[in-house]
This record gives C-alpha cells, structure tokens and sequence, in this order.
C-alpha cells in the first residue's frame, strides 16, 4: 500500500489552492463542502471558482502567488499548468512540513484526491494510487447510483441514537447485535419506516451466537460464497493451528486470535451472542459437531 487513506477533520484546517482553473474548481467543489478555511491565489479564474468566491464560499486573491503565501497554513494544492512553479512551491511547502498535493504531478504530492461519494456522514474515498483516476471516477459513479441520497440523513439518525442506544443496551455485544439487526431490517434507505425499524430492532435481539466450524487444509477458495458473510462478522478465531492465509484475509479483522478453548468457554460465549469459528484437525471438528447441533460446518460446496 504505497498510500494511506485517513478521514482528516477539516474544521479549522487552513487550505492554500494556488490555481483557479478547471482542475482547481473541481477540487474546490468538494473541499468547501468542509469547514476548512479555502483561501485561492489566482490571476486568471475560472468561472467556477469566480461562482464560489462571489457565495463566500472562498477567499480569492487575484494575483500571483508568492513564496510568502506558504505561511500559516496547513494544507497546499498547486493547481497552476507552470510546472516549476509547482515544483518550487511543493519543495517549499515539504520543508515547512506541510502537507502538499500538486494536480499532474504524484511524485511531488505527499497525498493525492480520491475520487468521493459524498453522502453527509457517509463518505466513501477511491483511489487507484493514482495509476487510473478516470477508472476511481467511473467507480465512483457507479456508487453514486448504487448508494441512496437519503443515507445522508440515515446516519445523521443514527448519530442521534447512539447515546440512546447506549443507554438502553449497555453490553457492547448486544449494542453490535443491535446495529447488525437495525440495518438488515431497514436497509440503506431513510424514510417513514427507519423509526419502526429502529424499535423492531431492540424487540428482535437473539442472545444466541454463531459458531463456525472448518476443518485444517480445507481449501478455504472452494468454499460456498455464503461463507463469507459469516466469517466477516466473526468475533472469535480459534485455533491451534497456523492459518492460511487466505483464511486470516476472509476472516473480519478485528476478531481476537485465541488458542482452541475449552467446550465450556465455548458454549458460554456462544451463550453471550458470540460468534466464534474453529479451525482445527478433523477429529476435533467431529466431536463439535455433535456438541453444538447449530453449529455451521463449513465445507467446499456446502454450509
Ligand atoms: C495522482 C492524482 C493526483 C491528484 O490530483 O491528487 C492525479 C493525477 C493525474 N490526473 C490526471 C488526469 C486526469 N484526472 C482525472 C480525474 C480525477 N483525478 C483525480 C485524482 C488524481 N489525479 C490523483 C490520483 C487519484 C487516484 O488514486 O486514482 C480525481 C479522482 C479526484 C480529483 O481530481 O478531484 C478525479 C476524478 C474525480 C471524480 O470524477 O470523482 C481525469 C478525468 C477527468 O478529468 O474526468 C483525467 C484525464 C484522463 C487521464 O489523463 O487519465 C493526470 C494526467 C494529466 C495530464 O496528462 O496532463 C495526472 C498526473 C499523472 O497521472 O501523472
Ligand atoms: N490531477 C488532475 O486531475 C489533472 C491535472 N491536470 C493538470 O492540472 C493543471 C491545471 O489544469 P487546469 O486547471 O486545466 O489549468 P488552467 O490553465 O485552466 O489553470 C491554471 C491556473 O493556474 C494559475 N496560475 C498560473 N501561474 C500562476 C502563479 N504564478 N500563481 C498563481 N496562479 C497561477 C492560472 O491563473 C490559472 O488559474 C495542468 O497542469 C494540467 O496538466 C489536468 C487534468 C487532470
């Protein structure tokens, strides 16, 4: 993973963009969507951007830029098409420690803009670290179809009920059960229902775990697809045994690694609403399988 992506809070952050062209507008239009302060140097503006300092959505100065200009800030773009310009700039910005993106050049850039499903709360980043962006901008267009507008104000609901959730299910696993249960009933949608679904869900609450099991050298690839749902919302992993490593990619990645517990230990987590998968030898499986009856043997084909 040559870049990191990280969700960096904008109130308050001081932006410098020395460009006003077509690029820089489109950047703009996403970044004063934020809190952040935008100021733009420029001698020639484009008419968006002109749009967006006339709504006092940016601060525009119509000049050139100057090294000066760098001070005070915490985030640069250069968005000019003079390339030395832009180079003297980055190097500059990268001895002041600031964090620097320069549009058509990646090896000056200290990070680089993902193309963004933009649903309020919800922000979904693409990037191909910067080998194809026309492809991140069709996925992103395929999202945006896929993705309702009104998740928006699906999660500003749910960013309200947290507290409240908290309140009335003080146990993170019932709370995490909770959630799981809210959104397979509602869905992705907002509408006159959420509310009900959002009641329904705290009536359904099952105490009841999941238990997986899946014998050594099983191959993990010919497993049915159903699977996988299943072992991404894992609690537990326990094994013995070392795991392949397609097992620990499929396998959700916040799930505790534990040596193979005890039936004991293993009924009273199923018991508190666990889910937990086993991975050991076959005889170990087999006698599982007659101790938990609802556990889900997982096999090539078939659950
Ligand atoms: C590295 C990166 C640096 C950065 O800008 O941060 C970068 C670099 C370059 N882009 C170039 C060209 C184009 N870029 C786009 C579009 C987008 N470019 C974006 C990001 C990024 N572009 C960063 C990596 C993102 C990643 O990881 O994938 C998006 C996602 C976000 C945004 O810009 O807001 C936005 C889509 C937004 C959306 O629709 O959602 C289009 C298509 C179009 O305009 O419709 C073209 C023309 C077609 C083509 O040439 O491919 C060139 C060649 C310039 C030349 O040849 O002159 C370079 C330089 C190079 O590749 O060396
Ligand atoms: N990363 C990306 O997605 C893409 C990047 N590009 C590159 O981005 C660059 C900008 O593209 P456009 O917006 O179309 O160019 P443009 O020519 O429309 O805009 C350039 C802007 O830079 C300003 N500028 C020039 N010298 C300046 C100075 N000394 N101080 C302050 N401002 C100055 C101009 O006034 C103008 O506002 C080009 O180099 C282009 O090759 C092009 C396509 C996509």
């Amino acid at each position: 993973m040559q870049y990191f992506p990280i969700f960096a809070q904008a109130d308050g952050l001081k932006i410098l963009m020395i460009g006003a062209g077509i690029v820089a507008s489109r950047k703009l239009e996403l970044l004063s969507r934020t809190q952040a302060h935008i100021r733009v140097i420029a001698p020639d503006v484009c008419d968006a951007v002109m749009a967006m300092a006339n709504q006092g959505q940016i601060a525009l100065e119509q000049r050139f830029a100057e090294l000066d200009d760098l001070e005070g800030i915490d985030l640069l773009y250069m968005a000019t098409s003079d390339e030395p310009l832009n180079r003297q700039f980055a190097l500059q910005a990268k001895a002041l420690g600031l964090w620097v993106n320069v549009v058509d050049a990646p090896k000056l850039c200290n990070f680089i803009t993902p193309a963004i499903v933009d649903r309020g709360r919800l922000q979904v980043a693409i990037s191909t670290s910067g080998a194809a962006p026309v492809f991140a901008r069709e996925l992103r267009a395929r999202l945006e179809t896929w993705l309702p507008s009104s998740l928006s104000e699906l999660f500003d609901f749910i960013a309200d009920k947290r507290t409240e959730v908290q309140h009335r299910l003080p146990a993170f696993e019932q709370r995490k059960l909770f959630w799981e249960q809210f959104f397979r009933l509602n869905g992705d949608r907002f509408d006159e229902r959420t509310d009900n679904y959002f009641e329904q869900a705290f009536g359904t609450l099952s105490g009841s775990g999941e238990l997986l099991l899946l014998e050594a050298h099983t191959p993990i690839d010919l497993l049915p697809l159903a699977a996988v749902p299943m072992m991404q919302r894992l609690d537990w992993l326990c094994s013995d045994l070392a795991l392949p490593e397609r097992l620990s990619e499929l396998v959700r990645r916040d799930a505790g690694r534990q040596p193979m517990l005890p039936l004991s230990e293993l009924s009273a987590r199923l018991d508190k609403g666990e889910r937990v998968m086993v991975y050991a030898e076959t005889e170990t499986i087999v006698q599982l399988v007659a101790h938990f009856p609802m556990a889900k043997h997982l096999r090539p084909g078939a659950l």
